[in-house]
């Protein structure tokens, strides 16, 4: 039984996929509640066969998008940004009802989403190239920047819109087109942009959206010859796999992988500003970010008195569906998220950690799970090794700046990181020491389409978000320009 969805525009719950600006393919795959389990609509199963068509539309719709003037791409990704402001609240409804986030983080979630489809309409008029001091008299050196071409976009379920468009948004802007295949837990958000894109005036092919066989359309993404980057965002395991499998045809890899975010708070700190910045980097989305805090380290003066403040931040968190007013946490997004934030607090209460709140599935049953927190963890526990990825703030005592930097670095990802501190110097210090590709100092949320998002090492070296973000799908072009020298001269 498919579960209705009350929406103001009914014809945005969009259950086909866009291929060549047509919605076709039967909806067989059922879309689930994660508050309910109920199923709430279904979308095509597609693969291999309608990827390769996705792509030929997008290979066939590349150069007249290319070849438009950089306003004209902008006035149409303005008009995009525009739809999606006009139906924030529906799409809030359907990415609440797919993914689980309470609904007041999916109305900011959206506006996140299409800041990023505001700022690349405006940034696609100022993609510029340069000319160069020439190592010959009668010659110019010109550099261009040009749309490397059709891109393959691979986006992870607990962020459905904002992923999307941070890829998306650069790529068109710049004058690629695109096919996107969006997590198989959430693909209506993805359907319903594109179904706004459409009605934004985006050209047939521009953007491609395929739901269904996630390894067959990746097969197709990574072999394709018309395929020249594969932008991913998700797990370092699958970034890994993709890796390998675009190397034959060589094509562009752009990942932004997997997190274990530190958050440090140093004896010196601001500690109602360090509990508040903990609930947010710790507790949005479940914890399901991939900047969630994942490890917090407290220096040993303060440790105690920052425990009993945030237990009492954590207690007030309000557990239910996320439509249900005033909450703050929703469920998890499956079993298997589940399954693993159990498993991380049952290996972490063996290793000798105490569990001072939750612990526990929430009464709410389902893949409600109690915000918890773990007093007394250690570096050789699950949870300071591996992404939780759920609501468990574990606690980690250190002694001083040398020691917590050391084990603060002590992981494969390097994502985000979190310091808390007034001294102006330790600032400087720990976070040019501090192996991420993001720092918040002093907050606990630092996602923002303005600045340059992205990690180092194991977490993947793609930025999505600010002017970095187009070079992603960029190429420079070098002209030699030459003959220069006067007739007989
Ligand atoms: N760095 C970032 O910006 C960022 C942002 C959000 C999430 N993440 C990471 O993503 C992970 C959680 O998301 P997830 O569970 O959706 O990750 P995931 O890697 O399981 O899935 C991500 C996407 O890859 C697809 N996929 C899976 N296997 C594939 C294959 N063999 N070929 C092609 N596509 C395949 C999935 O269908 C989904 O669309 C976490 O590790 C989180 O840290 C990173
Ligand atoms: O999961 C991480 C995403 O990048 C979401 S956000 O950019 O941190 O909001």
């Amino acid at each position: 039984m498919t579960e209705g969805l009350v929406l103001d525009d009914p014809s945005l719950l969009v259950e086909r996929c866009l291929i060549g600006g047509r919605f076709v393919g039967d909806p067989v795959e059922p879309v689930v509640d994660p508050a309910t389990g109920r199923t709430i609509a279904r979308v095509p199963r597609l693969g291999a066969e309608a990827a390769t068509a996705a792509v030929e539309q997008a290979q066939a719709a590349f150069p007249a998008w290319a070849a438009r003037t950089a306003k004209e791409r902008a006035t149409v990704l303005r008009a995009w940004f525009e739809q999606i402001r006009a139906h924030r609240a529906d799409l809030a409804l359907i990415l609440t009802s797919e993914q689980g986030k309470p609904l007041a983080e999916a109305l900011g979630e959206i506006d996140y989403a299409a800041a990023f489809v505001e700022y690349y309409a405006e940034e696609a008029k100022r993609v510029a190239g340069e000319t160069l001091a020439s190592h010959r008299a009668d010659a110019r050196i010109l550099v261009t920047r040009e749309p490397i071409g059709v891109i393959g976009a691979i986006t992870p379920w607990n962020f459905p819109a904002a992923m999307i468009t941070r890829k998306v948004a650069p790529a068109l802007a710049v004058g690629c087109t695109a096919l996107v295949k969006p997590a198989p837990e959430t693909p209506l958000t993805a359907l319903a942009l594109g179904e706004l894109a459409v009605r934004a005036g985006l050209p047939p092919g521009v953007l491609n959206i395929v739901t269904g066989d996630a390894a067959a359309i990746g097969a197709v993404m990574t072999g394709h010859p018309a395929v020249r980057v594969v932008s991913f965002t998700g797990s370092t395991e699958v970034g890994r796999r993709l890796m390998a499998q675009a190397a034959p045809t060589v094509k562009r890899v752009a990942l932004e992988l997997g997190g274990n975010a530190p958050f440090i708070v140093f004896d010196d700190a601001d500690l109602d500003a360090a509990v508040e910045g903990a609930i947010a980097a710790k507790f949005r989305n479940m914890g399901q970010t991939c900047v969630c805090a994942n490890r917090l380290y407290v220096q040993d003066a303060v440790h105690d008195a920052f425990a009993s403040r945030l237990a009492t931040a954590i207690e007030s968190l309000q557990v239910g569906p996320g439509t249900e007013p005033g909450v703050a946490q929703g469920p998890l997004i499956n079993a298997r998220a589940l399954a693993k934030v159990e498993a991380h607090v049952a290996d972490a209460v063996a290793g000798g950690a105490t569990v001072a709140l939750g612990g526990r599935r929430h009464p709410r049953g389902g893949t409600f799970y109690a915000p918890t927190l773990l007093i007394g963890a250690t570096p050789t526990m699950r949870i300071a090794r591996e992404e939780t990825f759920g609501p468990v703030a574990a606690l980690f005592r250190f002694t001083d700046e040398e020691e917590v930097i050391a084990q603060a670095n002590a992981s494969e990802t390097g994502l985000a990181a979190y310091v808390y501190t007034r001294d102006l110097g330790r600032a400087f210090r720990v976070s040019e020491a501090l192996e991420y590709g993001m720092v918040g100092l002093n907050t606990g949320l630092i996602s923002t389409e303005l600045a340059p998002f992205g990690g180092v090492k194991q977490s993947g070296h793609s930025r999505e978000g600010s002017h970095h973000g187009l070079e992603d799908y960029c190429t420079l072009k070098y002209v030699l320009v030459a003959g220069l020298r006067r007739a007989g001269g």
